[in-house]
């Protein structure tokens, strides 16, 4: 199965998002609203992108009490989200409350391990012993398998472990970067190609394409190594 990728607009205002997809043009089809861009324009961002044809991946990650998120994943339906996040430690009956408000036309993605962790920085975030990155991404995977979430993030190091035990899942890999390129503030980074190569469902193409001062070659040649591959 080839990989889609999926551009993030982690810009500050739809004027900036608006010039971004104009920029990519027909050669990105599918894009990442996050929270800076929601949280300052709110749903008009989703509906314009819908308007140009475009789909939407609405990276939320929400954690709140279930009736919440299942409102929330609700509402995200209604707008014409494709995808959503909800993150896997806000335990099973978060996961499942969304999934039952997502329906059937929007997928729900459960949060691992963000991959601007490593293992010593997550166990002093949680408070205990560095766990195993493989296990933890794992635990959090098996919770969405039993939601009937569509699918999980993780970051390119655990994505061949996941689809190896869970593979109705579709992993989402964040945190992909050129060969040699800055990791800027992400811990657990991978190419496109090896990401794509064990198993990536999505790719979510961040600063490697959008801080490029050409973003549309970049897509292209990433496109191309994923046709090839
Ligand atoms: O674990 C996660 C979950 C989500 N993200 C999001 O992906 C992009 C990555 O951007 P880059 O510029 O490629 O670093 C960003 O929108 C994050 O919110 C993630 O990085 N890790």
């Amino acid at each position: 199965m080839r990989s889609q990728p999926i551009i993030a607009l982690d810009v500050p205002m739809l004027a900036d998002a608006k010039a971004l997809v104009q920029r990519l043009g027909p050669d990105a089809d599918f894009y990442k609203v996050g929270l800076e861009l929601f949280t300052a324009e709110g749903p008009r961002v989703v509906e314009w992108l819908r308007g140009e044809g475009k789909r939407v991946f609405l990276d939320l990650k929400l954690y709140d009490i279930p009736n919440t998120v299942r409102g929330a994943a609700r509402s995200a339906a209604t707008m014409g989200a494709s995808l959503l996040t909800v993150h896997g430690y806000g335990g099973a009956a978060m996961v499942d409350a969304a999934v039952e408000g997502a329906g059937a036309e929007t997928g729900i993605l459960v949060v691992t391990v963000l991959t601007s962790f490593d293992a010593p920085s997550l166990g002093i975030a949680l408070g205990r012993e560095a766990p195993e990155m493989g296990g933890e991404v794992l635990r959090l995977a098996q919770l969405a398998d039993r939601a009937g979430a569509h699918g999980i993030v993780c970051s390119g190091h655990e994505v061949r472990a996941v689809r190896g035990s869970y593979p109705r899942l579709k992993p989402l890999v964040p945190g992909i970067r050129l060969s040699g390129g800055a990791t800027h503030d992400q811990a657990r980074v991978a190419t496109p190609e090896s990401a794509a190569a064990d198993g990536a469902a999505y790719l979510v193409l961040g600063r490697a394409v959008t801080a490029a001062p050409s973003p549309v070659d970049v897509l292209r040649e990433i496109r191309m190594t994923l046709a090839a591959g």
